[in-house]
């Protein structure tokens, strides 16, 4: 497996780099995921013309680089030194554009991919296949197999079987390019596998159904337990930040406090009972973050029971919740401290 002290750049960052032909959406996606743009407002961007680099803090430090698709890559560049660029970055990503003609960029990404393989073995290769919002169901599945076989026909004719891509569906009007990005970023932290056993432990010993740990500004989720992600719960856990930081922002001196790491002030918390029993249940962690989980409480049989008796229990069970999550802060906490990327 590789190890992501591979990953770390110069400036001690994992670096995702965008790439993709003339308006196959990169810039669209950068907004739409990083700065909480409206996907429709995407319309109106310009083309992008020069190498563009932006820098996020989340639980690792990430820059984001994106490449301008009317820049041949082969070209010698003023704008950069491909072959250092390579080598720094932790994943490649190369989008695209599903509802457009892709044959040329299927070439494209497969000489890129020879490339970059060649420079930098451990890179991780993500293809998005994307705007499929303008695809039918089926079409969408056909869409997916001939660009994945066409992409391995490819590389093997290149000579890299043994080179690792993977594809994603995506799409800026939903939720898929969240799920693709949260996949992509979990492959540059380091310490995935142990935050994942710390959250498996947490299921183990609470009533937790799912829980996800989100970068609160992206909605990307950096990890989240060893359960299959199901979409309709990632999209109730991702709102449910959005319904906080609203209903934070009514009561606080602003919502961004949430956003922001401020050791006097006490961490957010919000829990919501939804109409089929379940509970959300949001805590803040360090760096931008916030646990959301999906909480299922079993009072029992409660037939016997009177309604405060059962309020009471279901306090009792929060409570436990809420001292297992703060131990999981103080480890989470003790991870980012000797973390490699930061
Ligand atoms: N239907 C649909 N349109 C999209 C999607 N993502 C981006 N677009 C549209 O695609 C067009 C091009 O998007 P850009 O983000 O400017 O493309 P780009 O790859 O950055 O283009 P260059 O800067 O020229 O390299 C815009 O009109 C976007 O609204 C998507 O998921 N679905």
């Amino acid at each position: 497996m590789q190890s992501a002290s591979d990953l770390i750049n110069k400036d001690n960052k994992a670096t995702i780099l965008l790439m993709g032909l003339r308006r196959c959406g990169k810039s669209s996606i950068c907004k739409v995921v990083f700065h909480n743009m409206q996907p429709l407002d995407t319309l109106y961007l310009e083309s992008t013309s020069k190498p563009t680099k932006e820098e996020f803090k989340s639980l690792i430090d990430l820059a984001v680089m994106e490449l301008p698709g009317q820049l041949n890559f082969f070209e010698p560049s003023n704008f950069y030194d491909s072959e250092k660029l390579f080598s720094s970055i932790g994943a490649l990503v190369y989008v695209i554009d599903s509802q457009d003609e892709y044959l040329n960029a299927l070439t494209n990404v497969s000489m890129i991919v020879e490339y970059a393989y060649r420079i930098n073995p451990k890179i991780h290769i993500e293809v998005l296949i994307h705007k499929i919002d303008g695809l039918s169901e089926d079409f969408r599945m056909d869409t997916q197999r001939d660009i994945m076989q066409r992409v391995g026909d490819e590389l093997l004719d290149l000579g890299l079987e043994g080179v690792q891509v993977s594809f994603y569906l995506t799409s800026i009007f939903d939720h898929s390019i969240y799920e693709a990005f949260s996949r992509i970023i979990q492959k540059l932290i380091f310490e995935l596998p142990a935050l994942e056993n710390l959250l498996d432990l947490l299921i183990q010993y609470n009533k937790f159904e799912k829980i996800f740990l989100f970068d609160i500004n992206s909605k990307i989720y950096v990890a989240t337990d060893s359960s299959p992600v199901d979409i309709q719960t990632y999209e109730v856990c991702a709102e449910f930040i959005d319904v906080t930081i609203d209903l934070d922002g009514l009561y606080e001196t602003g919502a961004e406090k949430l956003l922001l790491e401020d050791k006097n002030n006490k961490p957010i918390k919000c829990i919501s009972k939804l109409k089929n029993g379940t509970i959300l249940y949001l805590h803040q962690m360090i760096r931008g973050l916030a646990l959301v989980a999906l909480v299922r409480i079993d009072n029992g049989d409660t037939s016997n029971l009177s309604q405060k008796e059962i309020d009471d229990n279901v306090k009792t069970q929060l409570s436990i919740i809420d001292h297992n999550v703060c131990v999981f802060k103080k480890s989470l906490e003790k991870m980012w401290e000797s973390s490699r990327i930061k």
